[in-house]
């Protein structure tokens, strides 16, 4: 099995320029990223980074500028055994939840991201191919559908959440890196209450949270806003 991680290496997270520096926002992504890496790597996979650019990462990387429908569509194409794509931006993706993906049987599995994208596809089918944005996660199923392969779904908020706008940060101060004792994660090789790298950084880089009229949001140290 491939355990392929798209990756947008240059500008990434646009949605994230009115929080952001360009900077803080290659620096947050590569955070994001070694993360997923590193679930990946706990679960006994070996992940790839299929780029747009060259990356320094701990992770064999294979550059295609391409957009990402057609970089991912040409790894499902040149590869005979089954492949799948987790994206690099699932900050709160855990060794657990990413095991729960693994084992889900099925021809093609989707993890939906909120919102309608796809956040995670086991492509065991060699007709399947990927069409994303959009409301992709629907895209998908049909896809599925029309090359008669048997499609599952997997219901997880940790593979649910990827962190595209302001709001998502919340996700990360909130979920990364205090699961509970005795869930699923405990046992999966990886201290799930230990920080993710994404929480981390976000902490160093002075967002807290805050209550913006009974809502969950985040806030940055004043000390830092001149940078965002
Ligand atoms: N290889 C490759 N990966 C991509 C491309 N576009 C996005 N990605 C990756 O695909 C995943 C989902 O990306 P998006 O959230 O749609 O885009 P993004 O570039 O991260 O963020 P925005 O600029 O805010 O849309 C992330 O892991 C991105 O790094 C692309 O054109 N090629
Ligand atoms: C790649 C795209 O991501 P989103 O734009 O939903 O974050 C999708 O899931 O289709």
């Amino acid at each position: 099995m491939r355990v392929v991680v798209p990756y947008a290496a240059e500008e990434p997270k646009t949605r994230l320029a009115d929080t952001l520096s360009s900077d803080e926002r290659t620096a947050f992504a590569e955070a994001m990223l070694a993360d997923v890496l590193a679930a990946v790597r706990a679960i006994g996979r070996d992940p790839e980074i299929l780029a747009t650019a060259p990356v320094e990462a701990d992770a064999p990387v294979t550059v295609d500028p391409r957009p990402l429908t057609e970089a991912v569509n040409a790894v499902l194409a040149e590869t005979d055994e089954p492949v799948t794509v987790v994206m690099a931006d699932l900050a709160l993706a855990t060794p657990g939840a990413l095991a729960a993906l693994f084992d889900t049987d099925g021809d093609v599995v989707l993890a939906p991201g909120r919102g309608g994208g796809t956040n995670a596809v086991v492509a065991r089918h060699p007709e399947f191919r990927a069409d994303y944005h959009g409301t992709s996660y629907l895209d998908h199923l049909d896809a599925a559908r029309a090359v008669g392969a048997g499609v599952e779904a997997v219901d997880s908020h940790r593979l649910a959440t990827d962190v595209d706008e302001r709001a998502d940060l919340a996700e990360v101060l909130i979920h990364g890196g205090s699961a509970p004792r005795g869930g699923r994660d405990s046992s999966s090789g990886a201290d799930p209450r230990e920080a993710s790298r994404a929480r981390s950084w976000l902490r160093r880089a002075g967002f807290g949270l805050a209550d913006d009229a009974g809502r969950t949001t985040v806030e940055r140290d004043a000390g830092f806003a001149s940078r965002s």
